[in-house]
């Protein structure tokens, strides 16, 4: 787009010249400018903008009423760190480069990294023709929640330049912090939307629930995110305790390091901060009810996003290549919701692999289901030692570990620890939660942990 306008103002001014013999260089320059900017101001707010603020947002802009001396013409901080960011969502993962039937070039359509740092390539690869045509030949990207940032922009961007791509997601996000942005949920007060408090008031503009429902499961304390047994531990944890454990050679702190406290008296040894006890994350215990949950959701998290939404590796490239010379050219969707164009054969390939993913799927749903029914067929349970139980039987496992036979199945669960009413509270054995007692008993006591 550049070097297109860089030739329009050559152009301009190459007739402004011959119409006008006696002006002299700066003359012409200067003019040719004028009109290269002007050109763009209207394209800019006739043709473009009402695309993307749609009729509503087009009459509130009302159209120009002159120069007024009391408007301030900078912009806000929050328009440039993040709303008129969005552009990046257009930001398409291929660049399609078209000929002028507009079919695909011989050299191929270019994954968005392979684009960047590469000018040779507008030299040796068709000039900027191919480009344009791909990106008015194109219908813009599908606005899907799974298709506004590929993985061109968070895990390749700028890789041919550096050795570790930019995050395009994480920068921003990080830059909003940077220039201090309100959050979201502010913007929405601010621009007369409704108040949201969790994401399920968001299901308007978060449509997917399955998106939802993994935003929600940020906070730790959510169910299906720990075991109760996990989660127990985790209200163990303390800075005080992460110091002791990371730092060179930490050996004291006080109970509250948020809180200073007087040295020695009111500090204590590290090994009488309690631990966060890593075992009930060991991928063994009677407790599949729970494990299970666990492992689907460190499972999710861990998913990156389907590789459907991007653009394939070389080596697929080179195989669709070979396909894309012989098939059908590029078609455009005709989809009202401008859906983004997809060659006839990528798209029958990720269809068929989309389907043998639903069919594995349900093939593990089936097994999942036909063991659970096997369960509620049986009458009692064996816990982990292999001792019967009967339906409804209950049990302490450990001394703060309630177990239950409920429908075939083991279920057990970890006591909740209040917070401990003392600054340096103990684990005394025969109790599940830290104590506050008499702070006189020797640290090596055997009653101790
Ligand atoms: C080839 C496509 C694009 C690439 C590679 C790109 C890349 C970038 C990068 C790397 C930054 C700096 C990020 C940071 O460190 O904060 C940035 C900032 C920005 N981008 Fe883009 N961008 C592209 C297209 C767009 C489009 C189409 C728009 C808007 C329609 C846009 C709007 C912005 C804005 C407003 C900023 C912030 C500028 C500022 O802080 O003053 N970008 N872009």
């Amino acid at each position: 787009m550049h070097t297109l306008w860089f030739r329009e103002h050559n152009r301009v001014a190459t007739e402004l010249s011959a119409l006008n013999p006696h002006w002299d260089g700066d003359t012409v320059y200067q003019e040719a400018r004028k009109i290269v900017g002007a050109e763009l101001q209207h394209i800019t707010y006739s043709h473009w903008l009402p695309k993307v603020l749609g009729d509503p947002g087009t009459k509130m802009l009302r159209d120009y009423r002159g120069y007024n001396p009391n408007v301030n013409a900078g912009i806000i901080n929050s328009f440039a760190t993040a709303a008129f960011r969005f552009g990046h969502i257009l930001i398409n993962p291929i660049l399609y480069r078209l000929n002028n039937t507009l079919g695909e070039i011989s050299e191929g359509h270019l994954p968005f990294n392979k684009a960047l740092f590469s000018p040779s390539r507008i030299i040796k690869e068709g000039g900027i023709d191919p480009v344009l045509r791909g990106l008015f030949g194109v219908a813009a990207k599908w606005r899907a929640p799974s298709y506004l940032l590929s993985l061109e922009l968070t895990q390749r961007l700028f890789s041919a330049a550096y050795s570790a791509a930019v995050d395009s997601a994480a920068t921003i996000i990080q830059r909003g912090r940077d220039h201090g942005i309100p959050p979201y949920v502010d913007f929405r007060v601010f621009c007369n939307l409704t108040s949201v408090k969790n994401f399920e008031d968001l299901q308007n503009e978060i449509k997917d629930s399955e998106i939802r429902q993994k935003l929600r499961k940020f906070w730790y304390e959510n169910p299906g995110v720990f075991t109760p047994a996990q989660l127990t531990q985790l209200k163990q944890a303390s800075l005080g305790r992460v110091l002791c454990d990371n730092g060179d050679s930490i050996q004291q702190v006080q109970a509250d390091v948020f809180v200073k406290a007087e040295y020695p008296q009111d500090y204590l040894s590290c090994s009488e901060i309690p631990k966060v006890d890593l075992r009930v994350w060991q991928d063994c215990c009677a407790d599949c009810r729970s494990r299970g949950q666990f492992r689907a959701v460190t499972q999710e998290s861990q998913k990156k996003r389907s590789a459907q939404y991007n653009y394939p590796d070389e080596k697929d490239m080179e195989l669709s290549h070979r396909r894309n010379r012989q098939r059908d050219k590029i078609y455009v969707g005709e989809d009202a919701r401008n859906v983004t164009v997809l060659e006839k054969t990528k798209f029958s390939q990720d269809f068929s692999t989309f389907a043998a993913e639903i069919q594995e799927t349900i093939t593990a749903l089936r097994e999942q289901i036909n063991k659970l029914e096997a369960r509620l067929r049986q009458a009692g349970c064996r816990d982990v030692k292999g001792v019967p139980r009967k339906a409804e039987e209950r049990w302490m496992k450990e001394d703060c570990t309630h177990c239950v036979c409920e429908s075939g199945q083991v279920t057990c669960v970890v006591e909740i620890c209040a917070p401990a009413p003392c600054a340096s509270p103990e684990l005394v054995k025969g109790t599940c939660c830290p104590v506050c007692r008499d702070r006189g008993m020797p640290t090596d006591s055997p009653e101790k942990r």
